[in-house]
């Protein structure tokens, strides 16, 4: 009988970005399900293929799988990724995993990669936390800042029913171009039994907007003006008759090229809406005044954007719950809004999601974001695993060291 081929993801499909990569290898690790990925990020400039903080990913899951893989190259663009041990390393319960990037590469984005591997992966002691500590960008564009997830993700995790994960930040690390590297520890309690089913699907009233500014000092004033007078105009618009609730704070860049605006929603129904926006150019001298009123306007519009759809959650969280979805026992709904009588259609990045998901898992999204999860929780001893593929593949595969 022919052996069995590692399933097979083009990695130019939807999205075709690193996104594709982290989720798919994450679940091929927690599933022990064989997988090769073509043409890695292959709708990206430059050539697309593997840039650092995506080869960090892949090698920890490596790692935490015991895989044998090939590919695992910077630039590469495809791999074979063959899992070799199901359950979480009992070392790590209790203690800690140390990942360094050496480039400001998203600490977050490898937190992405690796979080559900850790939670669903299963502990045997919900006493026994992991520390993760990764090095890189904590605020790198076009993907989620420390606050972001600070302040979004992991509450509305929480909300869900994961245990809730601590976040430690201790240097912030900002994207290319500057040359000192963030550090965070998150702190990580794996989940002892399967994730329920979770319904996201009332949205409540705004209750609470929170502003957090990181900028140049010098102009602290002017973004709580701007913030101010924004708050005012859209006031109405925002809490319609509740009370008013609004709260600043500032932190100083230490650069004058970084400034960052993060507005989070908190509705009476617990939800988590945010939207940010990083400018991270130069700024000639007489026009800091109207970048940071453009950096205002745009986050404010943004958020009122998410609020007026009237779903449960913002753009970029909707893709990021689609693998806790994927992963939680039975029909778990997550209602994204609605926009001109029609329900808002998921991102793109979203789409990309349900369909690895779909690939390796086989769990099927509906319009509606709803989709019936597999429950997983692998838990137990840890086991190795022996993959019935062709010796063929298997040759030329490599194991990394397990350093952590
Ligand atoms: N402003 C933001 N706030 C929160 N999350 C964000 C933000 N911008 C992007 N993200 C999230 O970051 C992820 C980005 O995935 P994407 O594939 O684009 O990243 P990538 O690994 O940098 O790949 P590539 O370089 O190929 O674009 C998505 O999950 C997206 O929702």
């Amino acid at each position: 009988m022919a052996s069995p081929s590692p399933i097979h993801l083009e990695g130019t499909t939807l999205e075709g970005g690193g996104q594709l990569l982290r989720l798919a290898t994450c679940l091929s690790a927690l599933t022990s399900t064989p997988l090769r990925i073509t043409n890695i990020r292959g709708k990206r400039s430059g050539g697309g293929g593997l840039k650092a903080q995506h080869l960090t990913s892949i090698q920890f899951l490596s790692q935490a799988s015991n895989a044998r893989l090939s590919g695992a190259g910077l630039k590469s663009k495809e791999i074979t990724f063959l899992p070799g041990r199901k359950g979480l390393r009992s070392s790590w319960e209790g203690g800690e995993v140390v990942i360094k990037q050496n480039t400001p590469g998203s600490v977050n984005l490898v937190l992405q990669a690796i979080l559900p591997y850790l939670l669903f992966a299963g502990g045997r002691d919900g006493d026994a936390k992991i520390g993760v500590s990764i090095t890189g960008g904590t605020n790198v564009s076009n993907s989620p800042s420390y606050e972001y997830v600070d302040q979004v993700l992991f509450p509305m995790l929480a909300l869900i029913g994961i245990p809730p994960i601590e976040a430690e930040l201790h240097s912030r690390g900002w994207s290319t171009g500057s040359t000192r590297l963030g550090g965070v520890t998150y702190t990580i309690a794996p989940l002892t039994k399967r994730l329920p089913a979770f319904q996201l699907t009332e949205r409540g009233d705004i209750k609470s907007i929170r502003a957090t500014i990181l900028a140049p000092r010098a102009c602290e004033q002017h973004f709580r003006e701007e913030l101010d007078a924004m708050f005012d105009k859209r006031s109405t618009h925002i809490f319609g008759q509740r009370d008013p609730d609004s709260e600043v704070t500032f932190e100083d860049s230490h650069h004058d090229k970084r400034f960052y605006l993060l507005l989070v929603a908190t509705t009476t129904t617990g939800m988590k809406l945010g939207r940010d926006w990083l400018y991270d150019h130069g700024v000639r001298s007489g026009k800091i005044d109207r970048v940071v009123s453009s950096v205002v306007k745009k986050v404010f519009d943004d958020l009122i954007a998410e609020i007026d759809h009237g779903g449960c959650v913002d753009e970029h969280l909707r893709d990021q719950l689609v693998v806790f979805q994927s992963l939680a026992e039975g029909k778990s709904r997550v209602f994204g809004g609605k926009r001109k009588g029609g329900l808002v259609k998921p991102s793109l990045h979203a789409k990309t999601a349900h369909w690895v998901a779909n690939e390796i898992v086989g769990v099927q999204f509906d319009e509606e974001g709803s989709c019936a999860g597999t429950g997983i929780c692998v838990g137990g001893e840890e086991e190795e695993v022996e993959q019935k593929v062709d010796e063929d593949l298997v040759k030329g595969l490599e194991k990394l060291e397990v350093v952590a």
